[in-house]
């Protein structure tokens, strides 16, 4: 069959059929050539080392061992030339990557125990690839990152940039101090493996929010990165992302990065070239009169890379945005793709495909890092399917790389696992808007299902059919991967998602059985499976209440695009059918959430409502919100009811003097709430109305900037 590699080569020829693996093997230039290459050849080919036998020739280009074969390796970085027929293996690294990564072709060609008679001519589209833990949440475990790195060396990413929000020697104010001594030892053990992966490890620094622009605050920047230096570390960045005030200015930004490219990476000769995240780092948010970007594409020394997101926050890269910025900052974008990264929607995982970006825009980037989630096990598949886009661009297929990553991740349990991906994809509803495919095998079944079930006509039996073993696939898929041996970490931290996601298959199939029961008349089975659904959601429910517990998105959400809205549809619908047929009253009940957040503010009005078991609240957010006059957050109840509470708090103290809390009782007159403040936090002193709708108002006559922790009604 198709021989199948992760990345997928530029250019590969069967050149005959496949060979037993030789008894004796006869390394020929293995002295000079690249050592972790040659380690792993040692270990693939481990007791058939001889003088003579089957020829393994290795080296880079210039090796006098591979000199006969070196013009046919292409004149690029990471590049190889592998060849293997009845006689000898031939690999020859353009540079010592390109040894290494012809290797770990090598070490997939062998994997099912034979030799395939093969040519391969291979290199990477994209130069620097790979992945940057830059997102907010609890940083990567030291075991989490040992596992990626060698993932990264397994799949040809060769970056690794180190830049949690949430790590004080990384932000301000704690950048300035070096690291404790156990953490730095840490670290210095995972820039070894790095680089025995052939990953740069890139140690990102973000000082933006607090530095000065003086000479002590330089030389403690140079301070630390030569502390970092120390520990092994040879490339670095700088981050201005997320900051206010002085720290924005782009000619004081471009004057420190120039004056450390100067002074430090140019000093230290083995320093790969500085990367640097601007302030304004996606279209939406250029300001091309202040002409941000314009200074840095000017000021910055040509060799400094410039990190940028797509045309918002959270964007697929277009190849229009990708000219458009490349203009501006006169040199190839760098891209930070906040894929699949969850900090905004901590209660969703993203185990799709990766799909969306342009393939024909490999020459228009420098680089292109995923920032992840906090999960660094499940966010495995999308940095396979950014492994195989970024080397080979325009041969890109989303779902190849899809179905290779779940296997690469659970090798036996594979099956299962796709079943769970397919169904965990989207992330709901969220602030940046960004949305992604879910459940699109199952998607048209349940849409025609429902509304052929609405209009009273029979639903096609088959459909009946597909539902009834998807739902069961998923409760035998989640066991299967409760007990699962295949990837212990993975199981470990998705395990609250695996458990709800149990739970939602048999909800699913215990609909159906309701719908069954119609069919039959069967009145009592239908009330056992009635109340089987109440009881399974109630489970549901006190899941996605106990688990996954943070400030901003808490809980555990599972098929929340197409199968959760499904089962809930069909059990409303059903028990309604019931109640009509049989003169019954069981109580309808849907899940969605009834009530509305309304706002004249960009950042919220698309922010989901989280309606609980007695509170609605606005998702929280980690962004600076900024707030026009007269601007606007409001929560209408679906009818007017008594509150049990009011609490808000935009993360400033000095909220009152600009801010009004008011509450409505018939949705036109406002009046102002009675509040007592407890630090940041606004709470309202109940009066005895029913309430219909509560706003909070900037009635300042002049824009705010505050920050959104918490809009939440007691019920
Ligand atoms: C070059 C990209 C910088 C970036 O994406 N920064 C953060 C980031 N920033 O996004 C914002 O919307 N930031 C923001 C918005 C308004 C005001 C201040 C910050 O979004 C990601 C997803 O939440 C986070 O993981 C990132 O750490």
């Amino acid at each position: 069959q198709e021989i199948m590699l992760q990345p997928r080569p530029q250019d590969m020829k069967v050149i005959g059929k496949s060979l037993t693996l030789p008894e004796h093997v006869q390394l020929i230039g293995a002295d000079n050539a690249d050592t972790d290459a040659v380690n792993i050849l040692k270990d693939l080919f481990a007791g058939r080392m001889a003088k003579k036998g089957f020829k393994v020739i290795i080296g880079e280009k210039g090796d006098k061992a591979v000199k006969k074969y070196a013009r046919l390796v292409p004149q690029k970085p990471e590049a190889y030339y592998l060849s293997i027929d009845d006689k000898k293996l031939v690999l020859v690294g353009s540079d010592e990557r390109g040894t290494f990564y012809g290797m770990q072709t090598v070490s997939q060609l062998l994997k099912e125990g034979n030799l395939p008679q093969i040519n391969i001519t291979d290199y990477p589209d994209v130069r620097y690839r790979g992945v940057v833990e830059g997102f907010y949440g609890k940083p990567w475990s030291y075991e989490d990152r040992v596992s990626q790195l060698k993932f990264y060396g397994t799949n040809k990413l060769n970056t690794y940039i180190y830049g949690p929000k949430n790590d004080p020697f990384h932000s301000s104010p704690n950048w300035r101090k070096p690291y404790p001594q156990e953490e730095a030892a840490r670290m210095a053990e995972l820039v070894k493996l790095a680089k025995s992966n052939k990953v740069d490890f890139v140690w990102a620094i973000h000082p933006g929010q607090d530095i000065r622009w003086n000479d002590e605050d330089r030389e403690l920047l140079l301070q630390k990165f030569g502390q970092m230096y120390d520990l092994g570390i040879r490339s670095f960045a700088v981050f201005f992302d997320d900051i206010s005030g002085e720290g924005t200015d782009p000619l004081k930004q471009a004057e420190l990065l120039n004056y450390i490219d100067n002074q430090f990476v140019k000093v230290k000769k083995d320093v790969t070239p500085l990367v640097m995240c601007p302030t304004e780092y996606n279209k939406s948010w250029a300001n091309l009169e202040k002409g941000y970007l314009r200074t840095l594409g000017e000021k910055l020394n040509p060799s400094i890379q410039i990190m940028w997101t797509g045309d918002r926050v959270v964007a697929d890269i277009h190849r229009d945005g990708m000219d458009w910025i490349n203009t501006q900052i006169k040199r190839p974008a760098y891209i930070w793709w906040n894929f699949p990264v969850t900090d905004y929607v901590r209660d969703h995982l993203l185990m799709g495909p990766v799909y969306g970006n342009d393939t024909d825009i490999a020459q228009t980037m420098s680089g292109f890092v995923a920032n992840p989630m906090e999960h660094a096990e499940a966010s495995k598949v999308a940095i396979y399917g950014v492994a195989d886009y970024t080397w080979n661009m325009e041969k890109y297929d989303p779902n190849a790389a899809w179905q290779g990553s779940l296997k690469a991740i659970m090798p036996t349990n594979y099956e299962a696992l796709r079943v769970f991906a397919s169904h965990n994809s989207d992330l709901g509803v969220n602030g940046h808007k960004y949305r992604r495919e879910e459940s699109v095998i199952i998607k048209p079944v349940t849409e025609r299902f429902l509304t052929a079930f609405q209009s009273e006509s029979a639903y096609p039996k088959d459909d009946f059919t597909t539902l009834e073993r998807e739902f069961k696939s998923i409760v035998v898929a989640s066991d299967i991967l409760l007990r699962s041996k295949d990837n212990d970490l993975l199981i470990k931290d998705i395990n609250p998602w695996i458990k709800q996601f149990g739970l939602l298959g048999q909800t699913g199939a215990a609909v159906m059985d309701m719908l069954r029961d119609l069919e039959t008349s069967d009145k009592e089975s239908f009330k056992l499976d009635y109340s089987l659904v109440k009881e399974l959601k109630e489970q549901m429910f006190e899941l996605d209440a106990t688990n996954n517990i943070n400030p901003w998105q808490p809980g555990v959400k599972v098929g929340s695009l197409v199968l959760v809205p499904f089962v809930n549809n069909l059990y409303a619908q059903a028990t309604e059918r019931y109640n009509k047929q049989f003169g019954e009253n069981l109580a309808v009940v849907y899940d969605y959430c009834p009530h509305t957040l309304l706002s004249n503010i960009s950042q919220v009005k698309s922010l989901p409502l989280q309606l609980k078991e007695k509170t609605v609240s606005l998702s929280p957010s980690n962004e600076v919100i900024k707030a026009d006059k007269d601007a606007f957050i409001t929560i209408q109840l679906l009818k007017a009811t008594k509150l049990r509470s009011i609490e808000f708090n935009a993360g400033k103290a000095n909220l009152l003097q600009w801010g009004e809390l008011q509450f409505t009782t018939d949705g036109e007159n406002w009046q102002a709430l009675a509040c007592e403040q407890d630090g940041e936090l606004l709470k309202a002193t109940m009066g005895k109305e029913s309430v219909k709708a509560v706003r909070f108002l900037n009635k300042s006559g002049v824009p705010q900037e505050f920050y959104l922790r918490k809009f939440t009604l007691g019920l």
